[in-house]
């Protein structure tokens, strides 16, 4: 099975990239997904997040506030990497697990769509890594409405990651999210023809 990484800066557009990859028949797994999987209620991720960072990034019914707990670790290094220590491990196991049913049901190209691919030290688990790139201001613009952030959040949240712009150097395949949809639209069909059906043919 090939396993492509497809990594990008926070709003670039790896999730659109990757929805259109899945409804061409790709196999995704989504690592921001799976991250929201091991700090669901019950799992050992949130009890430690509990202990670690107080009843104030809980919600009422138990679950995760996400706005508090991000509120904590983009605006403080040394709590996300408290934060990452906690949760990156149960995020690579659950990405093996899923990866290795998907070798075992026979598929062909599967791609692993992760925003700290780098940051992480992931690329080692996967053949190549394709990323999804955005200039600077677009990238602040779409985070800030997406996430209905400040300009200052969302550049917290941007500071708190590789630059975008080192990311696209180490890409193997860069695909451009500065035009409209229709444009990615365009380039994720044309990879797909390129780079996965006509080699998979081939
Ligand atoms: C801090 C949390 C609760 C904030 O939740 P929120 O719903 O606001 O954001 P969400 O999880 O949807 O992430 C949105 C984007 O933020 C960026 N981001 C998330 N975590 C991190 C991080 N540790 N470092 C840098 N950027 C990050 C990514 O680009 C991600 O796509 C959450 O992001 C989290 O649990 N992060 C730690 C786990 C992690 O590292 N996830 C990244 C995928 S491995
Ligand atoms: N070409 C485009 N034109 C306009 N808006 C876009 C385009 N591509 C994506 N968007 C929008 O930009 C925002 C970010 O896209 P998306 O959620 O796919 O990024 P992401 O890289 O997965 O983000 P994250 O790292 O935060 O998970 C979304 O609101 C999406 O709808």
């Amino acid at each position: 099975m090939r396993i492509i990484g497809l990594t990008g800066g926070i709003a670039s557009g790896k999730t659109s990239a990757a929805q259109l990859f899945e409804k061409l028949g790709a196999a995704v797994i989504d690592a921001d997904q799976l991250a929201r999987e091991v700090v669901q209620p019950g799992e050992e991720a949130l009890a430690r997040i509990a202990e670690t960072f107080g009843d104030k990034v809980l919600n009422p019914d138990g679950t995760l506030n996400r706005a508090a707990l991000g509120g904590i670790v983009f605006a403080d290094p040394s709590a996300r990497r408290t934060l990452e220590g906690i949760t990156h491990p149960a995020i690579k196991k659950r990405a093996e697990e899923k990866l290795r049913r998907l070798r075992e049901a026979g598929t062909g190209t599967a791609f692993y769509v992760a925003p700290l691919l780098f940051e992480a030290g992931i690329t080692s688990r996967v053949h190549e890594v394709w990323v999804v790139y955005l200039d600077r201001e677009t990238q602040i613009e779409r985070l800030m409405v997406r996430d209905g952030l400040s300009r200052e959040a969302a550049l917290s949240r941007i500071a708190s990651q590789m630059p975008m712009e080192e990311k696209k150097k180490l890409g193997k395949i860069v695909i451009d999210n500065r035009g409209s949809r229709e444009d990615l639209e365009a380039q994720v069909l044309k990879l797909w023809r390129e780079e996965i059906a006509d080699r998979r043919q081939g």
